[in-house]
């Protein structure tokens, strides 16, 4: 008889529980549907270290996994899995590329992706280059007003400004004044909808629209309804293309309505899937499960 196999489907244990708990049962039924053992852990409740020159963990477990699905971001417990010999999905580049929306933005520019004009402005950790606010005055001069403040670490449409005028532009950068961000071109055409395009092993297997009739964000957290959509071949090339150079084995691809068509938004390594099941009844759990399973065959 063929060893059923085990995984850990590895979420955040510090932020919203709810949320995470409800993405990974999720993922978890898909699992259990394929005849796949799941456990779901915390972040939290594994800690990676090395000990004589070795990766190892501590914590509430005890059997490790055949492969591990990763929907935390959660970079250094991702690479130790993987120093661990640990199969994981996404793996830990991917998951490092997607995290930071500048690293996102760099790892796309050279490969003909289309995306807003985005600026990186001076940056360090003491602070110090923002009192510089002739290097803002210039960066607003040059994206118009309004404009996008986007943190770069951020979910949920939480970390992500509009920005009318350039008195909120240096008021905004003195509050971020330690945290990295980018700035963007606001992209009119989109106010307040996007599309999210779910990538699996190379594939779009789900879409939907996100509108909000009352902020410039389209973020479900932010009042946005979700409907269906049927993507234009444009669109799902776009969303494959970025999947595939940021090395996701599955993600969210977030799609904005250029004026002269689709522009990258962010791509997302854990995406939530539950929202696009009930707007889609597509479960995209089903379609990163057999991705799993069947990677070991076909090979990343
Ligand atoms: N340049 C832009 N022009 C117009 N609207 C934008 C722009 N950038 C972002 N938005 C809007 O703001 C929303 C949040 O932005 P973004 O997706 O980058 O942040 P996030 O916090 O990572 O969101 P999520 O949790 O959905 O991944 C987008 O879904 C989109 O509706």
């Amino acid at each position: 008889m063929e060893k059923q196999l085990f995984c850990w489907i590895i979420v955040n244990g510090y932020l919203n529980q709810k949320k995470f708990s409800d993405l990974a049962v999720f993922i978890q039924r898909a699992a259990e549907k394929k005849g796949v053992n799941a456990k779901i852990v915390f972040n939290s409740d594994v800690i990676p270290f090395i000990a004589e020159g070795k990766p190892l963990l501590k914590g509430k477990y005890s059997t490790l996994p055949d492969f591990v699905l990763f929907m935390d971001k959660d970079i250094h417990l991702a690479r130790h899995l993987e120093q661990m010999g640990i199969p994981i999905y996404n793996s830990s580049t991917a998951i490092e590329l997607c995290d930071s929306k500048a690293k996102t933005h760099q790892a796309l520019v050279h490969q003909g992706i289309a995306m807003p004009n985005t600026v990186f402005p001076p940056f360090t950790f003491e602070g110090i280059a923002r009192k510089d606010f002739d290097a803002f005055r210039v960066i607003g001069k040059e994206l118009g007003y309004p404009l996008v403040i986007k943190e770069s670490y951020g979910s949920f449409g939480q970390q992500v400004y509009l920005i009318e005028n350039e008195q909120q532009l240096i008021e905004k950068a003195t509050e971020l004044s330690h945290r990295p961000f980018i700035l963007q071109e606001f992209i009119e055409n989109s106010r307040g909808k996007d599309i999210r395009l779910n990538v699996v092993g190379g594939e779009v297997v789900a879409s939907m629209k996100r509108i909000s009739e009352t902020d410039f964000r389209a973020n479900v957290s932010a009042g946005g309804r979700t409907e269906a959509y049927f993507p234009t071949d444009e669109e799902k090339e776009l969303a494959i293309k970025c999947a595939r150079i940021l090395g996701t084995d599955y993600a969210g691809v977030d799609l904005l309505f250029g004026s002269n068509g689709p522009l990258v938004c962010e791509v997302n390594s854990n995406t939530h899937i539950v929202s696009i099941y009930e707007s889609t009844g597509i479960n995209v759990a089903d379609y990163m499960m057999d991705f799993a399973l069947g990677a070991g065959r076909k090979g990343r």
